[in-house]
């Protein structure tokens, strides 16, 4: 496989908790890939991993593109928007990357920013101070922003979190669009219709990787109700990996139901959940 991002046995923690545990596999280059799983499963960690924001414990993260061609849209909650910045200079900062601090913005980058602005249906919003906008409206600043970025690799956490129907269409045929242009897009959703609908592949965590592969045989109901219990079983007090590979290989093989096997698009990731499961599961 042309990879755009590889993960290599990635285990990462907060302060000794596991938030994501061996995790093997890679992302296709033009790949369009959903990230679904249970709260605390290690979505937002594992899309922090990539970008080098969170520190990895063990394994490695290969990127396989120029990290300077990443984009990255963080949750909404995370994003500070009480600073005094108008529309179009938010959506400038997609050139940051490329120009550095020192970097000039010229006529022609600008006439792209108000292109941009229009292709996510805010023209006319350009001198509008970002604190006034509204949560879809904000939304699409952040999309026009890496429409200037023009990134190989674009990570998405919950974009569509509080967004309306019409806004999360419209914002769902720009990302159509970025994988028709051969983009990798990687976005971390809880809406598993709207992961149905519009991503073709999709990566099932619960810490571990639940499943990897075509989203209509990752998306069963097997594989979910397995990630559920994958996410239950954790114990939070537990340490990093507290006990042996094989009662790991034990319990993933307990969780999983007998006819689980048939799962075979996944990329080979190793199926243990997270080995300090506990609530008695391994004592
Ligand atoms: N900065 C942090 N410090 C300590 N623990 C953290 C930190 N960030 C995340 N965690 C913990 O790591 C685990 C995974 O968190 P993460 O945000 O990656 O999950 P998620 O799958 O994105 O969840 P959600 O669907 O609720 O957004 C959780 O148990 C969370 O409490």
């Amino acid at each position: 496989m042309d990879a755009a991002i590889s993960l290599d046995n990635l285990t990462v923690s907060y302060r000794r908790h596991p938030a994501l545990h061996h995790v093997n596999g890679s992302f296709a280059r033009g790949s369009l890939t959903a990230i679904v799983g249970p709260n605390g499963a290690g979505k937002s960690t594992l899309l922090k991993s990539m970008l080098g924001l969170v520190p990895c414990n063990d394994g490695r993260v290969h990127t396989h593109v120029d990290a300077r061609r990443i984009a990255y849209l963080p949750q909404q909650a995370e994003i500070d928007r009480s600073f005094p910045i108008n529309v179009l200079d938010c959506v400038l900062l997609g050139y940051w990357q490329a120009k550095g601090n020192w970097g000039g913005i010229d006529a022609a980058m600008r006439a792209r920013a108000i292109q941009a602005l229009a292709a996510v249906g805010l023209d006319g919003f350009a001198g509008r101070a970002v604190s006034s906008l509204s949560v879809g409206q904000f939304q699409r600043v952040l999309f026009a922003r890496i429409l200037l970025q023009d990134a190989e690799v674009i990570l998405l956490d919950e974009p569509f979190n509080a967004i309306d129907a019409r806004t999360t269409g419209d914002l769902l045929r720009i990302i159509s669009a970025w994988h028709a242009e051969r983009r990798t897009v990687i976005a971390v959703l809880h809406d598993h219709d709207q992961v149905r609908r519009a991503f073709p592949q999709t990566l099932l965590l619960a810490r571990n990787v639940v499943a990897w592969g075509e989203t209509a045989e990752v998306m069963c109901e097997d594989n979910l109700q397995r990630a559920r219990a994958m996410a239950e079983a954790v114990d939070e007090h537990a340490g990093v990996c507290a006990v042996s590979e094989a009662e790991v290989l034990a319990l993933s093989g307990a969780l999983r139901p007998a006819h689980e096997h048939s799962h075979s698009h996944s990329h080979g990731q190793a199926q243990h959940p997270h080995p300090a499961v506990a609530k008695g599961g391994l004592q």
